[in-house]
C-alpha cells in the first residue's frame, strides 16, 4: 500500500501535539515510529486510523486524500490496526474473535485465514477458550492474528511487545519479518532492540515533531537511544 502523511498538525486546545509531521512508508517495508512518552505517538496513530481528525495536513492512502475517511473506510481500504490495549472481544472465544474478523472482510475459510492463524500455534490450542481467559501474550497473538486474517495491506501496531514475555516477542518479530515484502507495517515501539531487529526505517518523534529519520542500517543504536532514552 502507498501510505504516508503530509504536514500533519494536531492541537488539543492551545497545546500542539503534532507539528508538520510528514513521512511515507515504502510499500512492503516496516517503518518504526519511536519517541518518548508524550512525544505524540498515540495522537499520530489516532490520526492515521481516523479516530481523530488532524487540525492540519493530510493522510494519503493509495494516492487519495484519506484524511477525512472513517475508521471503517480505512479498514476496508486494507489498513488493520492492533491497538495497545489489544481490544479483543473478551467474552467471545478465540475462534469467534478470528472468524468474526474474517467474515467482516470476506476472507472466512480462505487460505489467507489459515495462514494467519498458523503463525500463532497457541491459538489453535486455545480455540474454544474465551478471549478474556488468555494471558497478555496470548491476547497479543490473537489481536495480531485477527488483524492478519483480514488480509491487510498496511498493519499498524501500537507497542506490540509491551508487557509480553521474551519468547513471544521473538515469535511476533519472526512473524512481522515474514510479512515484509507483502504487507507494509507501521510499528510504534518503545522497545528499541525489537524495533532495530524489525524495522527498515525509523521516524523519531519528539514533542510532536520529527527530529530524525533514517534507514535502519544507517542509524546506530547509540544515536537512536539518545532520542528515546528517558
Ligand atoms: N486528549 C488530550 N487533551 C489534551 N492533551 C493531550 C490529549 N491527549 C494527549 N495530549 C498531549 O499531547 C501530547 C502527546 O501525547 P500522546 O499521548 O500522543 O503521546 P505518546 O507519545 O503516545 O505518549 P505515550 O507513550 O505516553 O502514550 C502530550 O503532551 C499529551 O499530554
Amino acid at each position: 500500500m502507498q501510505f504516508g502523511v503530509e504536514a500533519l498538525d494536531q492541537h488539543y486546545g492551545s497545546a500542539q501535539a503534532l507539528r508538520q509531521v510528514s513521512f511515507e512508508i515504502t510499500p512492503g517495508e516496516c517503518l518504526a515510529v519511536l519517541g518518548r512518552n508524550g512525544a505524540g505517538k498515540t495522537t499520530l496513530l489516532k490520526c492515521l486510523m481516523g479516530l481523530l481528525t488532524p487540525t492540519g495536513g493530510r493522510v494519503m492512502i493509495d494516492g487519495a486524500d484519506g484524511t477525512s475517511w472513517s475508521p471503517n473506510r480505512r479498514s476496508r481500504a486494507g489498513i488493520a490496526y492492533v491497538p495497545q490495549g489489544r481490544e479483543i472481544f473478551a467474552e467471545l472465544t478465540v475462534g469467534e474473535n478470528i472468524e468474526a474478523a474474517a467474515r467482516a472482510h470476506g476472507t472466512y475459510g480462505s487460505p489467507a485465514m489459515e495462514e494467519a492463524i498458523s503463525n500463532f500455534p497457541v491459538l489453535r490450542e486455545m480455540w474454544k477458550r474465551s478471549g478474556g481467559a488468555l494471558s497478555g501474550g496470548q491476547q497479543q497473538q490473537l489481536a495480531l492474528a485477527r488483524a492478519l486474517v483480514t488480509q491487510p495491506r498496511l498493519l499498524i501496531l501500537d507497542e506490540p511487545t509491551e508487557g509480553i514475555q521474551p519468547n513471544i516477542v521473538a515469535l511476533i518479530g519472526e512473524v512481522l519479518r515474514s510479512l515484509k515484502g507483502r504487507i507494509s507495517i507501521l510499528l510504534v515501539e518503545q522497545y528499541l532492540d525489537f524495533a532495530i531487529e524489525t524495522a527498515d526505517a525509523f521516524v523519531i518523534l519528539s514533542r510532536g515533531t520529527i527530529v530524525e529519520t533514517g534507514r535502519a542500517g544507517a542509524m546506530s543504536r547509540e544515536n537512536l537511544t539518545r532520542f528515546i532514552a528517558v
